[in-house]
């Protein structure tokens, strides 16, 4: 019996045999037999082709479906009870990347006083996702919702808008990590430009617009060599793609802010580190190769010098958020009209004492009371950058900030943090 495919793409050409032998009745009656077997297949094909994309469209809007995990009546009452202050003059904020490492600590710090919090994440798994659910579940605990979903989204973007009247953004999600944008240069554009992008347009039409704070970085000072790095100093010399997003970000905030009226504030944080920090930097991976027995790897710049980093607290960050958040100023504009100009600032979020990279791995050795395996290496040219040094005296003037705690203090309580979250003896921390 003949397939169905032999049917109808006949390909040899003995297959349609032709007998000379019989009468042109009955030709006739062959020709619109044949033609008319070729239409039922023509329909029948047709059909199977409707019924294939029909399905294929209810699979994608069911995928949609169910992988969206935002939407209905019960969501929404969620995002209104969380974004809820609790406190006279109390704001909304919507804090994107709010199961990351700085996210998750600031939500808290806002939700501690009485300001109301709506988080937003996409889980994405450039480190273990289940550190960052675990965060979720911590922001949960103090009524917290923390949606998940992606900035990209514009159907979301704008619902959360629809439900909520933010006062403020705290935008912290972003691609991290310096010397990942050699590995995966699109997640950076994803996160770190177009989604920006997407929350500044969503911003720009809301009425009334929120004041925006968002994670600039202390990488914007690039292959600047005049210390300590003011915020006048030239970051036009960026030295690895994530930079090159980072200073992207303050010019297109800037436009913005030009533009539309948006209040707008960057903060350039400084190799932040504490308590549920992000396990794909140095001082949280060394810890954990530490404690497994594994060397660590030390680069050193050009002339055999240490590399250093203004290694600064997660509380002092924190308190540097928050006063940013509090003299953002406002917005002028509303449903994408300017009303008049509107705040724009950069400021340095740093320690203001660097430390060198050997010296750090010290101060851990102490704390976990193991010795350290360590391979010293050149720095592979892949973005780093050989020291950073913040001066704060802007942020200071503008909000008190006031950087409190040291290297030595701040990583005994990573430490305690890690191996009360991991334990001491787990291989499998992560
Ligand atoms: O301030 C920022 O704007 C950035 O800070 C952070 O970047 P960095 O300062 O590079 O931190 P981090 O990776 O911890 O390396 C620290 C030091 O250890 C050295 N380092 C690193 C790894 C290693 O295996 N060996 C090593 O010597 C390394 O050469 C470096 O000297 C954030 O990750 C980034 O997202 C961004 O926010």
């Amino acid at each position: 019996m003949p397939s169905l495919e032999d049917e109808l793409f006949p390909s040899t050409p003995g297959k349609f045999k032709i007998d000379r032998g019989h009468n042109i009745n009955r030709q006739f009656h062959r020709c619109f037999a044949s033609t008319s077997t070729m239409f039922i297949w023509a329909l029948f094909l047709i059909a199977l082709t409707a019924s294939y994309l029909s399905f294929q469209s209810f699979v994608d809007s069911g995928n949609r479906y169910f992988t969206a995990s935002w939407g209905g009546i019960q969501w929404e009452k969620q995002i209104r009870n969380s974004a809820k202050t609790n406190r006279p003059g109390g704001m909304s904020v919507l804090v994107t990347g709010a199961a990351g490492f700085i996210g998750s600590h600031v939500s808290l710090a806002l939700k501690k006083r009485g300001d109301g919090v709506v988080g937003l994440d996409n889980f994405n798994n450039y480190y273990d996702p289940s550190l960052k659910k675990a965060r979720q579940s911590l922001l949960h605990s103090q009524a917290i919702l923390v949606v998940e979903g992606d900035l990209n989204d514009v159907k979301l973007m704008a619902k959360l808008f629809d439900l909520v009247a933010f006062t403020h953004v705290m935008h912290l999600a972003a691609q991290a990590g310096v010397r990942y944008a050699m590995e995966n240069p699109s997640s950076y554009v994803h996160s770190n430009i177009a989604g920006l992008v997407t929350l500044l347009e969503t911003c720009k039409s809301a009425n009334p617009q929120p004041a925006i704070v968002w994670a600039s970085s202390s990488s914007v000072y690039g292959l600047n060599d005049k210390v300590p790095f003011s915020e006048l100093d030239r970051t036009d010399q960026p030295a690895s793609l994530y930079a090159a997003t980072k200073k992207a970000g303050e010019e297109i905030t800037h436009t913005y802010n030009h533009i539309y009226g948006l209040a707008i504030t960057g903060l350039r944080f400084f190799t932040v580190y504490g308590p549920w920090g992000r396990p794909d930097m140095a001082y949280f991976s060394f810890t954990r190769n530490i404690l497994q027995g594994k060397t660590i790897t030390i680069y050193r710049g050009k002339n055999k010098a240490d590399l250093a980093r203004d290694f600064t607290y997660i509380d002092d960050i924190v308190k540097g958020c928050l006063g940013s958040l509090d003299t953002s100023g406002r917005s002028t504009g509303s449903g994408g009209k300017k009303r008049g100009p509107a705040p724009y600032r950069n400021f340095n979020l740093g320690n203001t004492t660097p430390v060198k990279v050997p010296t750090l791995v010290n101060i851990l050795e102490k704390h976990l009371r193991v010795k350290a395996k360590r391979k010293i290496m050149e720095m592979p040219g892949n973005g780093d950058v050989p020291y950073t040094h913040a001066n704060i005296s802007l942020a200071r003037r503008e909000f008190g900030y006031k950087p409190t705690t040291d290297l030595q203090t701040g990583l005994k309580k990573f430490v305690r943090w890690y191996l009360s979250y991991y334990g001491y003896n787990r291989k499998d921390v992560w």
